[in-house]
């Protein structure tokens, strides 16, 4: 399974980490030298009395001190930075991974659960590769580092207070335990929670018209009243262990101070050494003390990267050819061979099967759901065909790099989908970097949208909203026709596109359409009008070609097509006919 490489990034920014934790070691040694002045202050000044020495201790602290603290300056700076750098770079890989994955796995995966992995969970190993981590390393080198300095002092006093701290890491483990599992509902809650928000946000409008707030409120409370328990939880499992460690460290500060004190009364040891080891005693426990919220974050994190892993191991269902055919120019002839399509075991499309030269018009009819739209995403490789074969100029699509396959159609989705920038990168989407701003305009003017674009404040630099609001339907949709106009490319597909536009601006755009000789055209429609001018048009019935021909030869049939057309405009030609038939009785 593939994993979120931690080490290969930690690896990446090693000059970061091998600094920064050569000035935390610095550091802590230093913070290790205070109690040694001490002792030196209790036994050579105040038991002493060699006051002329308290100068020279005073200075060393201060010296300590200050050395400490640009250490620790260095040192957080330098784990701050790397950190950042770190989640960055896992974000980014993470975000180029999902791009990578096939339109099935969005079918499958929700916008709001991969958000909350891209931005939550990466925080989360965040956290644990910069301040949280950074704070277990240097309680773990202080605990260490302490531990030999007490040793030098005196064994028997350092027995003791190493003592508690079998019980302590029972207690840390176990901990750790119960976290994990609390934190792995949390994370899963938080995405859960981030998909019902981000769904009503993105469907404002159809809750508002339905009135739907109190129940999408009522849905959201039931979401974060199951955050908020869960993190309770984890709440109420920091609170039972956070009191005996507590006890714990208390405990190692009387046993020592009772075991040093005797010690100190029998001539074992000096007061100075007493001093210092209660110092010692100090610095092993504030790691002790934050070992619980310092295991939530490791748990945390842990789970997170457990999410990360589930995602990275996903492969895309629709992989580059091994061996791609490279082809000189982007291909134009079209071929479906007896082509079949289910998706999860359901049958979607079956014997589809029809041939569009370059340059041609290929009109699809039929109901919805019939599986006019699913030609277009086989034709585009988005799923892999069942049996049968998708040939462009001779090539199986499978044979021939995504790219090219890609490149070679340009559609106009259904869903008209428009990002927030300007009308002019909009249209630009294809090529932004190499696309001319006249060939932007040719294609606005060819999709009937110059003059609603000439209109606007800032014209083509016009910056739109998500998903193209502020623009009415039949606005999105010439945007939308224009973008694919403007990649040029040798196939181009309107899936039910004009639908939301007046008959004379279909027909316009029909015209500047037929005007492109060498484009091979699919168009996709409900209304007879735009498909009737088509060299072939099929009729799709349940996934299977139910009736092909010409406008003619379909009408010729009285078939479905014919059904459609009567319904479409029957009593129009009628009321045509009677009028005619009227007119020239009155005249
Ligand atoms: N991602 C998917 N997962 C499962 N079934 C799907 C998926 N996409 C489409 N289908 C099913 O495939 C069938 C054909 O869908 P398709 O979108 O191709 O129809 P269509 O003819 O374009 O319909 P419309 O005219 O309404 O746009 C439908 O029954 C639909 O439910």
């Amino acid at each position: 399974m593939k994993k979120n490489p931690i080490g290969k990034y930690l690896l990446q920014n090693w000059y970061y980490y091998v600094f920064a934790f050569g000035s935390m070691a610095l550091s802590v040694f230093l913070d290790m030298l205070a109690p040694l002045v001490t002792l030196h202050i209790v036994d050579d000044v105040l038991v002493g009395h060699k006051m002329e020495l308290l100068w020279k201790y005073l200075a060393a602290f201060l010296l300590i001190g200050a050395a400490k603290a640009l250490f620790q300056y260095i040192k957080e700076f330098l784990f701050d930075v790397s950190s950042v750098r770190v989640a960055s770079q896992m974000r980014g890989n993470l975000f180029r991974h999902v791009q990578r994955l096939s339109v099935e796995y969005f079918d499958k995966n929700n916008t709001g659960e991969l958000l909350a992995r891209v931005r939550d969970d990466v925080d989360r190993i965040w956290d644990i590769l910069g301040f949280a981590g950074m704070l277990i390393l240097e309680g773990l080198i202080c605990i260490m580092m302490a531990m030999v300095s007490m040793v030098k002092l005196d064994l028997p006093l350092t027995l003791v207070s190493v003592a508690i701290l079998p019980f302590v890491a029972g207690i840390a483990i176990r901990l750790e335990k119960e976290l994990d599992r609390v934190y792995d509902a949390i994370s899963e809650e938080n995405a859960v929670m981030n998909t019902v928000a981000q769904e009503n946000l993105a469907g404002v409008r159809t809750v508002k018209s339905f009135a739907r707030e109190p129940y999408e409120i009522k849905k959201f409370r039931k979401h974060n009243q199951k955050y908020c328990d869960l993190n309770m939880d984890q709440a109420r499992v920091l609170m039972k262990y956070d009191p005996a460690i507590s006890f714990l460290t208390k405990l190692m500060r009387v046993l020592v101070l009772l075991a040093g004190g005797y010690g100190v009364i029998h001539g074992r040891i000096t007061l100075g050494v007493l001093t210092a080891f209660m110092e010692y005693t100090s610095k092993i426990t504030w790691p002790i003390e934050n070992v619980g919220w310092l295991g939530n974050c490791f748990a945390s994190a842990i789970a997170s990267n457990k999410k990360l892993n589930k995602i990275l191991a996903e492969e895309p269902q629709i992989a580059e050819p091994e061996n791609p055919v490279e082809l000189s120019k982007l291909p134009g002839d079209l071929e479906f061979h007896h082509v079949d399509f289910s998706l999860h075991d359901t049958p979607i499309l079956q014997d589809i099967d029809f041939t569009l030269k370059q340059g041609h018009t290929l009109g699809i009819m039929g109901m919805t759901g019939s599986g006019k739209t699913t030609i277009v995403n086989l034709l585009e490789r988005f799923y892999d065909v069942t049996d049968g074969y998708i040939c462009l100029d001779g090539h199986d699509i499978r044979t021939l790099p995504l790219r090219t396959v890609r490149d070679t159609s340009s559609v106009v989705m259904q869903d008209v989908f428009l990002f927030s920038d300007t009308i002019s990168e909009n249209v630009r989407l294809g090529s932004r970097s190499t696309m001319k701003s006249e060939e932007v305009h040719n294609a606005v003017s060819a999709a009937c949208a110059s003059e609603f674009v000439d209109h606007l404040s800032d014209q083509y630099e016009t910056v739109i909203g998500e998903r193209g609001m502020g623009l009415s339907g039949g606005q999105k949709q010439r945007l939308s026709i224009a973008r694919a106009l403007a990649k040029q490319a040798p196939i181009l597909v309107l899936d039910d596109s004009t639908s939301a536009l007046d008959m004379e601006t279909e027909y316009e755009i029909q015209s500047h359409l037929a005007e492109k000789k060498d484009v091979s055209k699919i168009i996709i429609a409900h209304r007879i009008s735009s498909v009737q001018s088509a060299d072939e048009i099929l009729y799709l019935d349940h996934g299977r070609i139910a009736e092909r021909g010409t406008h003619e030869s379909l009408m010729a049939q009285k078939g479905l097509y014919y059904s459609t057309w009567e319904a479409q405009y029957g009593d129009y030609h009628k009321a045509k006919a009677a009028l005619e038939q009227a007119l020239p009785a009155n005249a």
